[in-house]
């Protein structure tokens, strides 16, 4: 068995062909283009990445975009200051602030600041509550992106048994509410779970968001399973890998995502995908 290979960068490029043909909709009867605003704080070289590559997509899509590189010493009140007049901008659908923020800036605090319905990443407590009820605004863009990509395999969901690996607010467990949301057995495991090869050995569907390059093995992978990796990892010699070991896991596998090329794309499309949504339910 050899995995097929579920090519995000293709659905995602798939996907940004149709919202661009929303925006040059919208701009025929014309209503404005999607606003987006992403505030950077500091020089995250994993954030650097991300922003460039959603600023090129967003000027391919017809979005507007309003960009802040704040200098790292940048105090959390400012910020607070910046999101208020984001906020009140009716230019502005979306809002996106880069995590990881300076240690000085309690996370937390930005999210909440942010209006729930500009909050085109899904963080906010608000937004998260109604993913947990089953009645989703606003998901959080990788885990979205991985029920895309999911989608594409046309495998039934319900019934199967999920494993996530990784925990964390914005991949780990948004992922695991999406995978109960469509009815999946769905196991979360962390770096204190116990016998972690028993738990991966017994998943239809694996999604690992951990950080830890190549950690997932071969032989961790049930038959036919389908393996989801959101990790990137850049080695020393500057290869980017994601949290599985490809090539063996390819080998057990029914469906697998590459990195670069898997779900980095998807959360790309998502976070577009979110912000023209905003943007459609304004009369403007
Ligand atoms: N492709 C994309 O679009 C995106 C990719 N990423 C990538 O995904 C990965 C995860 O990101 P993120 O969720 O933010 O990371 P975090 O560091 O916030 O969370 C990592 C999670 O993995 C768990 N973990 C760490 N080591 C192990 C281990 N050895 N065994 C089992 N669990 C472990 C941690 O457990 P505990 O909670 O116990 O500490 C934690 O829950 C990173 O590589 C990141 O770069 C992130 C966002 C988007
Ligand atoms: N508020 C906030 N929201 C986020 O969604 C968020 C964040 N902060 N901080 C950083 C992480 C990381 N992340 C990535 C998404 C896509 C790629 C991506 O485009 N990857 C491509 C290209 C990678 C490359 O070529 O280096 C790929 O995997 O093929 C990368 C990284 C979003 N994150
Ligand atoms: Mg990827």
């Amino acid at each position: 068995m050899t995995a097929k290979i579920l090519d995000g960068k293709a659905v995602a490029a798939e996907l940004r062909e149709h919202i661009a043909q929303r925006v040059q909709q919208r701009l025929a009867q014309g209503l404005r283009a999607p606003g987006l605003a992403v505030v950077l704080v500091g020089q995250n070289p994993a954030s650097l990445v991300y922003v460039r590559n959603k600023r090129k997509a967003c000027e391919q899509l017809g979005f507007v975009t309003k960009d802040y590189d704040l200098p790292a010493t940048t105090t959390q009140t400012e910020l607070l200051t910046i999101l208020d007049s984001l906020n009140a901008d009716s230019n502005i659908d979306g809002i996106l602030v880069q995590l990881p923020l300076p240690a000085h800036i309690d996370p937390n605090v930005i999210i909440e600041h942010i209006a729930p319905h500009k909050d085109v990443d899904g963080f906010h407590p608000y937004n998260i509550g109604r993913l947990a009820l089953k009645m989703p605004l606003l998901r959080p863009c990788t885990p979205k992106g991985v029920m895309t990509l999911l989608a594409k395999t046309g495998v039934e969901l319900a019934g199967l048994h999920a494993v996530v690996i990784g925990q964390s607010n914005i991949v780990g467990r948004p992922m695991a509410l999406e995978l109960l949301a469509a009815r999946c057995t769905v196991t979360i495991c962390h770096s204190r779970t116990r016998d972690l090869i028993n738990q991966t050995r017994q998943a239809d569907v694996l999604v690992v968001a951990v950080g830890q390059a190549e950690l997932v093995k071969g032989d961790w992978i049930k038959p036919d399973a389908i393996v989801i990796d959101v990790g990137m990892n850049r080695l020393d010699n500057g290869k980017l890998v994601g949290d599985v070991a490809f090539a063996t896991c390819q080998a057990h596998a029914s469906w697998i995502t590459p990195v670069p090329g898997g779900v980095g794309p998807m959360t790309i499309a998502s976070l577009l995908e979110n912000t023209l949504e905003v943007a459609e339910l304004s009369k403007t």
